[in-house]
C-alpha cells in the first residue's frame, strides 16, 4: 500500500473578500508525481505557497507524511522534506553556481561537502558553468540552478512553480526529463505546477485542475484530457474559436 507524502484537507486561504483557494483536498502518495494545471489565477501558486509554509492557510490541514504542518515557517517545511522552486527563479544573481548551490547545501543544514555539492550539480548539467555569474546565465539555465539548489536540501517532496515558464518548446522537454530522472534517482515525490500543459500531460502520473481557487478535477492525464469540465474552464466564454482549438489541441495532446 502506498503511503501518503502530502495530505491537504479543507484548505482555505482567503486574502480579504477575496478567497484564492477553497477547500481543496488532495493526497499525493508517496513516489507519485503530480501537476498542477488551471487558468490564470487559479490558484495553484497560492496552494504551493500554503503547502510549503510561504503563507499560514485561512483554513484546513497540511499534512507531510503525517505530520500537521499549517502554519509552521518555510524553514520547518524544509526540515520535513519540503523544497521548492518559485515562479520567478530565487538564485542570487551576483554568485557563481557553485556559490549558489553551497548556500543551499548550508540552508538545508548539509554543510558543504564538496562531493556532494558536486554530484548536484554534475546530476542538473551545470558542471560546466560552476564558475558563472548565475545573473548572466540564460533562463533555462537559472531554471536548472533552482532546481540544483532545491535539490540540494535533500528533500522528499519536490514542488515546481513554473519551471518552464519563458523555455522555449525543446528546453521545455530537456526540463521534463530532467525532472523525470531526478525523481527516479532519488526517489523524490514531486508536485509541478505548470502552464506548458502538453509537455505536463506527457510527464506525469497525476494532474490536479484548480480553477477559481477550487479543485475542479483530479485524475490521470487521460481522464483530464477527456474531461469536459477541463476543457471548459480552459475555453471560458469570451475566447474566439481559434483559441478554442488550440487550446482543446493543448489538454488534450
Ligand atoms: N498575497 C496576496 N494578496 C492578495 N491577493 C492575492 C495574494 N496572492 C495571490 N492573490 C490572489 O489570489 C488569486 C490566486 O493567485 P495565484 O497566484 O495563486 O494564481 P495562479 O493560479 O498561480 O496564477 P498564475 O497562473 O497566473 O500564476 C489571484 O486572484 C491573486 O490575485
Amino acid at each position: 500500500m502506498s503511503t501518503s507524502m502530502l495530505s491537504v484537507r479543507g484548505l482555505g486561504m482567503q486574502f480579504g473578500g477575496l478567497k484564492a483557494l477553497s477547500d481543496v483536498t488532495m493526497e499525493v502518495a508517496t513516489g507519485e508525481f503530480v501537476g498542477v494545471i488551471g487558468p490564470n489565477g487559479a490558484g495553484k501558486t497560492t496552494f504551493f505557497h500554503a503547502i510549503s509554509g510561504v503563507h499560514v492557510p485561512t483554513s484546513g490541514t497540511v499534512r507531510i507524511r503525517g505530520q500537521e504542518m499549517q502554519g509552521n515557517s518555510p524553514d520547518a517545511f524544509c526540515r520535513a522534506g519540503v523544497a521548492r522552486t518559485f515562479q520567478t527563479p530565487r538564485i542570487f544573481g551576483d554568485m557563481t553556481v557553485l556559490e549558489n548551490v553551497r548556500f543551499a547545501f548550508m540552508f538545508g543544514n548539509r554543510g558543504g561537502d564538496a562531493a556532494l555539492v558536486d554530484k548536484v550539480i554534475e546530476e542538473t548539467h551545470l558542471s560546466g558553468l560552476r564558475g558563472e555569474t548565475a545573473g548572466e546565465l540564460p533562463p533555462a539555465r537559472q531554471r536548472q540552478l533552482e532546481i540544483a539548489m532545491a535539490l540540494a536540501t535533500a528533500p522528499r517532496l519536490l514542488l515546481l512553480d513554473e519551471v518552464a515558464a519563458g523555455l522555449t518548446e525543446g528546453e521545455v522537454e530537456d526540463v521534463a526529463r530532467l525532472i523525470r530522472r531526478l525523481r527516479d534517482t532519488y526517489g523524490l515525490t514531486v508536485v509541478w505546477i505548470e502552464h506548458a500543459v502538453r509537455t505536463l500531460m506527457k510527464t506525469v502520473d497525476r494532474v490536479a485542475v484548480l480553477n477559481f481557487g477550487q479543485l475542479l478535477a483530479d485524475g490521470t492525464p487521460a481522464q483530464i484530457a477527456a474531461d469536459p469540465k477541463v476543457i471548459s474552464a480552459y475555453l471560458g466564454d469570451e475566447v474566439d474559436d481559434a483559441d478554442k482549438a488550440d487550446k482543446v489541441d493543448e489538454v488534450s495532446q
